[in-house]
Parts: structure tokens; sequence; C-alpha cells
């Protein structure tokens, strides 16, 4: 588990499933000890309102929600939209949403799927709008950019340091895989702060509000998304490392001159007697320019001619 969500784990108690009260009338905000499941009720209107007006709905949207919660954003959505669907893990919950929804006529764009969104199917989308638990920040970014069909935006409330590193730039301090690998996929603005006391019960952590929207058309690359991490993580390995010598490091050469046999004799290529993988290794860095630079410092586009000089040499990542 990385800093920033082990951070989140053991502050804002989003992870732990022990406490099980909710109390009567908590589709009013009047929620208690709802640690389990990360339940920080967000019960500012106007933090909801916002929210939902950044995410740009349109009247025949489908919407995701993830963690509905006691519904105070579901509704405003439904206000919107053609349609809500809702995954929420928590069954209490699931309840709590449909009696605030039931006998109105929001309740027919609603669809609760009881389910963990990080284990559900994900259904159609347009826009995706939650104040996410944050113990699964990271695998649910993920999921939901790379489903397809893509969405047009989403709007997630992440804890600060989380969606600090969403957008770091180059040169920035927190500048890490997790800023590439999102920012490759999407551009990532970050649009509101919000304060501890505007959840019920309040968290011990500071949240951000930040808008996502996937790139249209996606980058022009030509490479997977398993091959592209893993480049990414060797890169950021030691983040003060230069290039020529993260990729020179023994275990890495290891690695990729494993995938580089298995490449070679998927494709029946022999090669010479005196062949050097080091020297390959050596040849392709140089020739992307980056042999000198550290991760820190590199933006999208050399990340890329880096992975493309190492794939022109057939040297591959998965
Ligand atoms: C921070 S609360 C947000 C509640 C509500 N959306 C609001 O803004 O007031 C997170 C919600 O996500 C739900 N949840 C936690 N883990 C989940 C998971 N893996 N899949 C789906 N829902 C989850 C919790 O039960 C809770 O309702």
């Amino acid at each position: 588990m990385g800093k920033v969500r082990r951070q989140a784990a053991k502050s804002s108690g989003k992870t732990s499933k022990d406490s099980k009260t909710v109390t009567p009338g908590a589709s009013q905000g009047l929620v208690f000890n709802t640690s389990g499941y990360g339940q920080h009720i967000l019960k500012n209107p106007q933090v909801v309102q916002s929210m939902v007006e950044k995410a740009g709905v349109l009247p025949s949207d489908t919407i995701l929600e993830i963690g509905p919660g006691t519904g105070n954003m579901t509704v405003k959505l439904l206000e919107k939209c053609k349609k809500v669907i809702a995954l929420e893990v928590d069954e209490r919950m699931v309840a709590e949403v449909q009696k605030r929804v039931m006998g109105t006529p929001l309740k027919h764009k609603l669809t609760i799927i009881n389910k963990d969104a990080l284990k559900a199917e994900l259904p159609f989308f347009d826009l995706v709008v939650a104040n996410l638990p944050y113990a699964i920040s990271s695998p649910i970014t993920f999921k939901l950019l790379l489903h397809r069909p893509m969405f047009r935006v989403a709007v997630l409330m992440f804890q600060k340091e989380f969606a600090d590193r969403l957008v770091a730039q180059p040169g920035d301090k927190i500048y890490s895989r997790l800023s590439v690998a999102v920012q490759s996929l999407a551009r990532v603005d970050r649009i509101l702060k919000v304060g501890k006391n505007n959840f019920k019960p309040p968290p011990k952590v500071e949240s951000t509000v930040v808008r996502i929207e996937p790139r249209r058309p996606p980058l022009p690359i030509n490479f997977t998304q398993g091959e592209w991490d893993s480049m990414l993580r060797i890169c950021f390995g030691r983040k003060n490392r230069i290039m020529k010598g993260e990729f020179t490091n023994k275990k890495v050469l290891e690695t990729l001159e494993k995938n580089f046999q298995t490449h070679c004799s998927l494709q029946n290529k022999s090669l010479p007697m005196d062949f050097d993988f080091k020297e390959l290794v050596i040849e392709a860095v140089e020739s992307s320019d980056m042999a000198e630079k550290r991760a820190r410092q590199m933006d999208l586009d050399d990340f890329m001619k880096l992975l493309a000089a190492f794939n022109e040499r057939g040297i591959h990542f998965a």
C-alpha cells in the first residue's frame, strides 16, 4: 500500500469495516460512527452542488456514482440526468438511499447495485461523480480510466495528498508514477478544496475534488498499458537515479533480457555470438536522450520517447 493510501487508511478510518452504526434519519445527514467503509457523509450542500455542476450533466446522461452513502449527491444527480447507477458495498446504505427516493418520481431513474465497486463489472456510463472511499482511490481511478467505452467526465473527491499527486508536474516534489500514469490517460484538474468539517463524521484528512477528462483521442502510443506501467515502475524505482543507471541495474537487466529472449524466440530470431544485451539497453537509453535524466524531471513525451527507443530495439517490458 502506498504512503498516501496508508495514511488515509490510518487517519480517516476509511478501510476499517468494524463500525456498523447508521442512525435513524441518516437520510437527513444525521449519520454518526459510520467509519466502516470510509463512511464520511458530505453534509455541505454547496460542495454537493458544486460537484454536480462541474460534471456538466446533460438530461440524456447516465451517471455512475460510487458509494452513494445516504444519497445526498444521488438525489441532486437524479434531478439532472436520465439515469443514475449507484454502486454501494454496504447494504445499510443501499436501504438508506432507497428509502430516500421511494415515493418520489426520481425512483424510476435510480438503479442501486449492492456490490464492491472494485469487484463489480462496470456498466455503461457517460459521467462518474463520487465522494470516494479513499482507501480505494488508486485502483478505482485506473478501473474507471481503463473502462470502455470511455466516459466523458469524472468528478471525484479524493484525499488531498492523492489529488496533489494526480495533478503534479515534472519538477514537483510529489511528481510520481501515479502522476504520469494517470496523465497519460486523462487531463486532470483540481477544482475544489474541501475541509474536514464538511463531512459527518469529519475525517482526519483534508479532501480535494478533481475533474478528470479522458484524452480524446487517446495518446498515439502503440504499446500496451501493461508495458507502459512496467516501464514507469522501473523509471520511478529510485527517483534520484538517472535513467542510464536505472536500466543497467542488474535485476532490471535480467528481467529485460528474459523478455527480449522470449520475443526473439517468438519471432524465430537468432542472435550473434558476441551479443551484449547491456550494450543494447544503453544504446536505447542514449538514443532517447534520457540517459542523464531522472524520472522526476521527465514529462510524458520523454517517457514515451524512452519506451519507443526500447521497443525499436526489440526490448519489451511485458
Ligand atoms: C465517503 S462516503 C460518501 C458517501 C456519499 N456519497 C456522500 O458524499 O455523502 C463513501 C461511500 O462509499 C461506500 N463504499 C466504501 N467502499 C466501497 C466499495 N469498495 N464499493 C462501493 N462502495 C463503497 C461507503 O459505504 C460509503 O457509502
